[in-house]
Order: structure tokens, then C-alpha cells, then sequence
């Protein structure tokens, strides 16, 4: 195997742990920002280890997203770093498409992660002055445990590592169907039924559409308010045209043009029973997170009646839900689309560069270095653009190193050659 010394091989215990030295970095997550910074890094020289829980690449996108999905963002700013995405891809790429560039991607820089290996525990060891990382992987009945020790550890488990599970009330009593967005594959289980949708973000938006054009009645929750923008602004994607005018104007006035642009475009959404943030679209991405939804078609179907839109719910029983507003709905299932939150405060034993939410303390663009060889990529709330460029800077800053040392490390192995030679 490449990269690796082993330690310690008692194979002889119940389940069996190994000590593995990694040379070079190691990589939690084989996601988009996992594989980017193992390219940047093979790029550089430097050798690494990715780690993967999932038991193949972008484990987000082919295991926990539904069949229709396609990047919402424009292709040049989802692709990732020394690789376009093919001239053939349409604008914006399906999932399908998405995933077949991530795997060519994947073999381009021969990025080969060690898959089914869930890192459980990392802690730096200020004795040693390395990081200790501890995985469980499982292979059918066997368990074996693994310890990584390595001097530089790069987090890129990502924003969306768990589901949000909302605590509602009744939630166990119901007894039809309770999804996740994330084990949501396509409406075609859904046929004629009335399906609750909890969540008004871009997977509630788009699974209510894809129950929608597979023959079932949707209803959209929403609880709070939400920023809806069309996806194109007359031709261009409204994300580009954002980003071309934050160039030259401050965020407030380009969250107030787009509104502006998005008013002319889908109407005044108060129309379908939704509720505008006080805060702009993109100053309320950059300072809390939250995506606005970019409508690829939702807005036509509720404003058809074909999806309905309901305030908060108070509770749910066997089989209806109970609404704030006191409306009683018949509902057949539930699609929790409820959203995700990073894993990293369960796996790693640091308190000063990661706050407990599990994004790193200093926003984007400062979030991607901590110390003694901790790096984060992919937690700057900025999508696949931002994973890229963390990489990218990553990359950078190992390599720098890497290279100073190993040109040492040559320099001292001749030197003693050198002895060595002259004592014959
Ligand atoms: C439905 C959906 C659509 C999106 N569309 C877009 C888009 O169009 N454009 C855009 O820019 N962004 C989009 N995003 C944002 C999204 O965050 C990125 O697309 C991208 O997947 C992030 O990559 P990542 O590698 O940081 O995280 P992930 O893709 O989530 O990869 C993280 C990897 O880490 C692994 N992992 C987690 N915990 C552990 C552990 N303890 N041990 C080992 N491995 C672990 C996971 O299994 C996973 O494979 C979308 C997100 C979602 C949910
Ligand atoms: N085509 C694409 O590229 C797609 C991209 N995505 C991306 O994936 C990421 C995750 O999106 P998403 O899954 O929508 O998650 P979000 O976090 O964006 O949205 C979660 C939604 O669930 C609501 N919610 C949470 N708990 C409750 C509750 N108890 N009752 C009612 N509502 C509740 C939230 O409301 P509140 O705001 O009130 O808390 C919010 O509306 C985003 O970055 C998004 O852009 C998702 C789908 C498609
Ligand atoms: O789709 C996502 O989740 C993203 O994070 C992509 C994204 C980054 N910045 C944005 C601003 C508006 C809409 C989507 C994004």
C-alpha cells in the first residue's frame, strides 16, 4: 500500500487495530472538497490518504440525492480545480453527468480513498507533535479498527454530513411513510398520494415539483420565510449576474437589485403564500447560511394550485397533520426536507478552530487553516466554488512545506552518503 508504515498488527484480538503512518496528510471525506484537495495536493508532489465512510466517492450526491437533481449553480462554477467539466455538459449538469466527472476526476489524479472507514476520533498529540486518527471499518461481519498518525489532517466531511430530524409532535404516532430528502429518490413512489413536505429550501422546493410531475399532491411547509430567486435573470444565471455585480457593488445594494429583478420576473411572492427575510438573499447566505431558493418551476406549480403551501405544524397523529393556524390536513406521507448539519464536534477533539455547529470559527475567507496542521475545506457556505478554492490554498500551504523539507531531507541524505562513502 502505498504511503504507509505499519506500526503495530495484532491480529490475533477479537477485531484487530492497526497503526498506520501516513506520509503526508490525511483526508476525512472523498466528497467534491475531499477529492479537489488531493488533486491540488497530488499537483504539488505531496502523497496523502483519503478516508471515506461511504463505500464510494461523493457519497452525498450518489447515495443521498434524488434522481432528477441538477447542479443549480452554472457548470464553470461547480467544477473543480485542473479539471473542466466536458465542453458537451449542458449549462447546468445533471447528477448523473455531476458524478461521472467527479469519478473521472477521481481517477485523473489517481485519488484512491480507503472506502468504508468511518473516522470515529482525532486528537492532536502535542507529545509527538502528529495527529492520531482513529477510524471503524466494517467488512461484513468483521470489524477492524484502524489508527492513522499522520502531521497534517484535513476535514472535508462536509456541510451536509447529517440529517436535520425536526422534533415535531406526533412524528411517531404517524403511520405512513416519514423520508428524509436525503433517502428521497422520486415521486414515482408517491402516485396519488397526499405527501407533507417539511421545509421550504431548495429540496423542499424541488421534491415538492418532482411529487408533483409523478402525480401526487404536495404540501409545502413553511414555517418561516424564504428567499425565492429565479434561477436566470433575462438569459443569464441569476448567480452569475450576482457575482458580476458584487464586483463592483457592496452586497446590500446587489441583494436590493436582485430582488428588484426577481419581483419583475416571479411576481411579489407574498402571492403564494410565502414570506420574504428582512435580511437580503446573499447577506443572509453569507452571515447565517441560508441558501435562498433558486425556483426552477415550483412557483409555477403552487401558483397552478397544483402544490399548496401551509404554515408551521403544531402536530402530527396517525394520519393528518394539525397546522399553527389550526387547518387539519389527511396526509399519506412525509418528506422531511429539513436539511443537514455538519458531523465534524462528534469526531474530532478541538475546541478552538471549529465551533460547536461544526463550521470553523473564522468565516470564508479565512476558515480553511488552524494549527499544528489542522485544515478545514468545503465549510465556507459558498458551495462547490468555495471547496475549491480552500483546496487550492490547502494545497499551497502543505506543499510548501512538503517540499522545503524533502529538498532537506535530500540534501542530508547525500551529505551522509557522502560520509558514509569517504569512511571506506
Ligand atoms: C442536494 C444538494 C445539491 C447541491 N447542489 C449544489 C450545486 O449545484 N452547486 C454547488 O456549488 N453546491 C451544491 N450543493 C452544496 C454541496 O455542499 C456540494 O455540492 C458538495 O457536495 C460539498 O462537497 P463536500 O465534499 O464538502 O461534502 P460532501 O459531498 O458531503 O462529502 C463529504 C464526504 O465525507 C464523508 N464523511 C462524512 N463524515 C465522515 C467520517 N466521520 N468519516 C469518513 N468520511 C466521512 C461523507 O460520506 C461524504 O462522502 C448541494 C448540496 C446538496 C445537499
Ligand atoms: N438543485 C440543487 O442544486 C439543490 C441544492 N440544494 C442545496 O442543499 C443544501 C441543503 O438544502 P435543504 O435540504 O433545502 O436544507 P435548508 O437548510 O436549506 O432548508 C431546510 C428547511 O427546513 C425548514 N425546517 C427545519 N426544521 C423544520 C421544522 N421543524 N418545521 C418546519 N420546517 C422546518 C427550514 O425552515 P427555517 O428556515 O424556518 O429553519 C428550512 O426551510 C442547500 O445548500 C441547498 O441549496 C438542495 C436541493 C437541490
Ligand atoms: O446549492 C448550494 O447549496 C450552494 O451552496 C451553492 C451556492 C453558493 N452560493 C449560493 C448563493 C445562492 C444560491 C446557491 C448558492
Amino acid at each position: 500500500m502505498e504511503n504507509l508504515f505499519r506500526l503495530v498488527d495484532n491480529d490475533q484480538d477479537l477485531f484487530s487495530r492497526r497503526c498506520i503512518w501516513v506520509n503526508g496528510p490525511v483526508i476525512i471525506g472523498a466528497g467534491p472538497s475531499g477529492l479537489a484537495t488531493a488533486a491540488c495536493l497530488r499537483e504539488q508532489g505531496v502523497p496523502f490518504m483519503v478516508l471515506e465512510r461511504a463505500d464510494c466517492i461523493a457519497s452525498l450526491w450518489q447515495r443521498r440525492t434524488y434522481d432528477r437533481l441538477k447542479l443549480h449553480l452554472p457548470k464553470q462554477f461547480c467544477q473543480l480545480p485542473n479539471l473542466p467539466f466536458p465542453q458537451d455538459f449542458p449549462e447546468y449538469p445533471s447528477k448523473k453527468q455531476f458524478i461521472e466527472y467527479l469519478e473521472s476526476y477521481a481517477t485523473k489524479f489517481e485519488i484512491n480513498p480507503r472506502f468504508n472507514e468511518c473516522v470515529q476520533s482525532s486528537r492532536y498529540d502535542e507529545t509527538s507533535g502528529l495527529w492520531r486518527v482513529k477510524t471503524a471499518a466494517t467488512c461484513g461481519s468483521s470489524r477492524t479498527e484502524f489508527e492513522y498518525i499522520c502531521r497534517w489532517l484535513v476535514v472535508a466531511t462536509g456541510e451536509n454530513a447529517e440529517c436535520v430530524m425536526p422534533e415535531i409532535e406526533g412524528l411517531g404516532e404517524f403511520k405512513g411513510d416519514i423520508v428524509h430528502a436525503a433517502d428521497y429518490k422520486s415521486g414515482e413512489n408517491f402516485k396519488g398520494k397526499k405527501v407533507l413536505v417539511v421545509g421550504c429550501g431548495n429540496s423542499g422546493m424541488e421534491l415538492s415539483l418532482d411529487l408533483c410531475n409523478h402525480n401526487a399532491s404536495p404540501s409545502l411547509v413553511c414555517r418561516s420565510s424564504v428567499h425565492v430567486l429565479p434561477r436566470e435573470i433575462f438569459g443569464i444565471s441569476t448567480f452569475e449576474l450576482a457575482s458580476l455585480i458584487m464586483q463592483w457593488l457592496p452586497l446590500w445594494l446587489v441583494d436590493k437589485l436582485l430582488l428588484i429583478f426577481a419581483w419583475f420576473v416571479l411576481g411579489n411572492i407574498k402571492n403564494y403564500g410565502l414570506r420574504r427575510p428582512s435580511q437580503g438573499p446573499f447577506q443572509l447566505k453569507n452571515t447565517k447560511g441560508k441558501t435562498p431558493v433558486l425556483d426552477i418551476g415550483t412557483l409555477e406549480k403552487i401558483r397552478s394550485g397544483d402544490i399548496k403551501v401551509v404554515p408551521g405544524i403544531k402536530r402530527l397523529s396517525t394520519n393528518s397533520v394539525e397546522l399553527v393556524n389550526g387547518e387539519r390536513h389527511y396526509v399519506d406521507a412525509v418528506v422531511l426536507a429539513t436539511g443537514y448539519r455538519s458531523n465534524v464536534p462528534s469526531w474530532l477533539q478541538e475546541g478552538e478552530f471549529f465551533s460547536k455547529n461544526g463550521f470553523p470559527k473564522s468565516p470564508f475567507p479565512n476558515g480553511w487553516k488552524g494549527k499544528s496542521g489542522l485544515y478545514a475545506v468545503g465549510f465556507t457556505r459558498k458551495g462547490l466554488s468555495g471547496a475549491s478554492s480552500d483546496a487550492m490554498k490547502i494545497a499551497q500551504d502543505i506543499g510548501e512545506v512538503w517540499k522545503k523539507e524533502t529538498k532537506q531531507k535530500k540534501q542530508r541524505t547525500t551529505a551522509c552518503h557522502r560520509r558514509c562513502i569517504s569512511q571506506f
